[in-house]
């Protein structure tokens, strides 16, 4: 199948978002336009590096995100009718009309993009999208590319870290579209969260559109709703054993009378309100049941309950799933629970009992994790929702898109802050490997220069710091760009939510551990060749003006 083929085949699942589309802009990108067309620079060419300057999250790396999207995006980029109306009522009238005719006919044919793989580890100031082409056509996709890579690429890297934080033997589930910022938010947090290592999500439409496997419990109102068993119409479930109909409730107050004695919980105090709900999301469920059991007293009440419902599940020959706990000391009382679940194991000779599930969910950050790691936790799975969609404790990533080069000629922006001055021209990116398989170093090259060569000494230089030098000897290189659009087509085979989900783990494997790690992490170091340096500050000096002194 080719490249084109295997792109658009229909049962691709990551859908295009409608709302990804030429006016979804700031204004200025069009009066840019116009007074670019004005002044005649139709053909004049241009290069954007799209680049951020800081990982997010007090950390030292970056998952890249949101490529497809960028790419899709330059698939259907066109005016429509309707968008050429609006902007004719919109822009000021002195306009002239035949600029509208120019814009209905830009698509992004003579666009060229290079890209960083998407779901790989970035660092700031590397671009992860070059883009060339028309001046007016590359300016005008500024906002779009920016909005699509920036949340994108923060959230991946939210969840990267709470999967590095919970570590690989506990799931994680993303259940935070209701409080996410808005459902472009709430959708965009369900597919990155994925990427960066989530295990699934409680957001129905975003496994529909993204095959994300969607997971989930119930809420305190199932609980609450319900006050005692005897309101049940529907009572009994087929025991598998004999293909019998038994009632679900008597066996589940037979052994809620069982346990009362063996783990020493008052049954007068156990809810059955309680008891009645799980009862009956058992019977809907009796192949998948999971019982919220904090709704009124864990120690006192859910546990028992949902013991009891287990037991009784297991008499009908169908094995339970496990509990979620969304209030409390979570630590504490996980710890709780598994206890009971090993005791009743080794009662009644279930040892699967010992096993159950245990979810934990309640306004959980990275931190929280990390404290329960070192408290000692019983807990399988996290559901994470507000923190993680809203990126809390840094809501942006501050990705940037710069001018470098104009008709072939390099262009900077200097700035007082020495760190915000761009990298002019067109660049080169690799990544030098060490021969622990470790990244050492990342390496930007003009395009110009030849590439750097495995095995070989090279220097690396600090894009800024005239001192910060080092000779690297890489055993291994990989070029970090590859053309992913020209022609008016996607050039790259794009991998589905799984493979780079993947590739994400797969980039983080070889970051050093001190990279990734939580507490004062290790920046990890970005540097430029000696030619890009001589040239860069040769640049700077010659676009300084020497000031006056009197
Ligand atoms: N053992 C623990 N260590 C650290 N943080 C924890 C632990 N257990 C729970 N937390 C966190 O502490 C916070 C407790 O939230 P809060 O004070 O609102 O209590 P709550 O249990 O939700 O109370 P409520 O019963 O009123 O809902 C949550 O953010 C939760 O993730
Ligand atoms: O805490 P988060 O990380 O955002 O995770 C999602 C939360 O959403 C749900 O409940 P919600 O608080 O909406 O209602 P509930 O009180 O019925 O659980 C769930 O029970 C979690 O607490
Ligand atoms: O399925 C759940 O338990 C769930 C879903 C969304 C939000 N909170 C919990
Ligand atoms: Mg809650």
């Amino acid at each position: 199948m080719s490249v084109d083929e295997s792109n658009n085949v229909h049962t691709r699942l990551q859908v295009h978002n409608c709302v990804v589309q030429p006016l979804l802009t700031d204004l200025y990108q069009i009066t840019m336009a116009y007074a670019y067309w004005k002044s005649e620079k139709t053909s004049d060419t241009a290069v954007f590096d799209l680049f951020f300057r800081q990982n997010p999250f007090q950390g030292e790396f970056t998952i890249f995100g949101g490529l497809e999207e960028c790419l899709r995006f330059l698939e259907n980029f066109n005016y429509s009718d309707s968008d050429i109306e609006y902007l004719k009522k919109t822009l000021p009238p002195t306009i002239e009309q035949s600029f509208f005719g120019y814009l209905k006919e830009l698509t992004a044919k003579d666009v060229k993009l290079y890209a960083i793989d998407e779901g790989s580890v970035v660092f700031p100031r590397v671009p992860l999208i070059r883009v060339e082409g028309p001046l007016i056509v590359v300016q005008l996709l500024e906002t779009t590319l920016l909005t699509l890579v920036n949340f994108s690429s923060l959230m991946a890297t939210n969840a990267a870290r709470y999967r590095m934080a919970a570590g690989d033997n506990v799931s994680l589930l993303e259940f935070g579209l209701r409080r996410a910022q808005g459902p472009d938010g709430g959708l965009s947090a369900s597919k990155y969260a994925y990427i960066g290592g989530f295990d699934g999500t409680s957001n129905l439409l975003a496994g529909k559109m993204f095959n994300i496997p969607v997971k989930g419990t119930h809420a305190h109102a199932y609980i609450t709703s319900f006050s005692n068993p005897s309101e049940l119409k529907t009572k009994t479930l087929i025991n598998l054993n004999n293909g019998k109909e038994q009632d679900l409730i008597d066996l589940t107050l037979s052994w809620r009378t069982t346990l009362s004695n063996l783990l020493h919980i008052s049954e007068s105090q156990a809810s059955d309100g309680e008891l009645a709900a799980l009862v009956s999301f058992a019977i809907a469920f009796p192949e998948g049941f999971v019982a919220l059991i904090d709704t009124y007293d864990v120690n006192k009440s859910g546990i028992l309950n949902f013991c009891a419902v287990a037991l009784a599940l297991n008499d009908l020959g169908y094995k339970a799933i496990g509990v979620r706990i969304d209030s409390g000391d979570l630590a504490y009382l996980s710890n709780k629970s598994r206890e009971t679940f090993v005791k009743i194991a080794k009662e009644f000779n279930i040892p699967w009992f010992a096993n159950l599930t245990i979810i934990a969910s309640n306004d959980i950050n990275e931190e929280t994790i990390w404290s329960l790691n070192d408290q000692k936790h019983s807990i399988d799975c996290f559901g994470i929702g507000t923190h993680l969609v809203t990126c809390q404790r840094q809501p942006a990533l501050g990705c940037v898109y710069k001018l470098v080069e104009v008709n072939g000629t390099p262009r900077i922006k200097l700035s007082q802050d020495g760190s915000k001055i761009t990298m002019p021209g067109k660049k080169d990116a690799f990544r030098l490997y060490g021969a622990d398989g470790f990244a050492l170093i990342d390496l930007l090259k003009k395009s110009v220069e030849d590439p750097p060569i495995a095995k070989t000494k090279l220097l690396c230089r600090h894009p800024f710091d005239q001192k910060k030098r080092a000779f690297v000897v890489p055993s291994e290189i990989k070029p970090l760009y590859k053309v992913y659009w020209e022609n008016g087509r996607i050039m790259q085979r794009l991998p589905d939510l799984k493979e780079v989900r993947e590739h994400v783990k797969e980039s983080l494997r070889t970051i050093r551990p001190d990279i990734k790690r939580n507490l004062n992490p290790t920046p990890y170091k970005v540097s430029v060749s000696d030619d890009l340096y001589e040239f860069m500050h040769e640049l700077w000096m010659r676009n300084t003006p020497i000031g006056e002194l009197s």
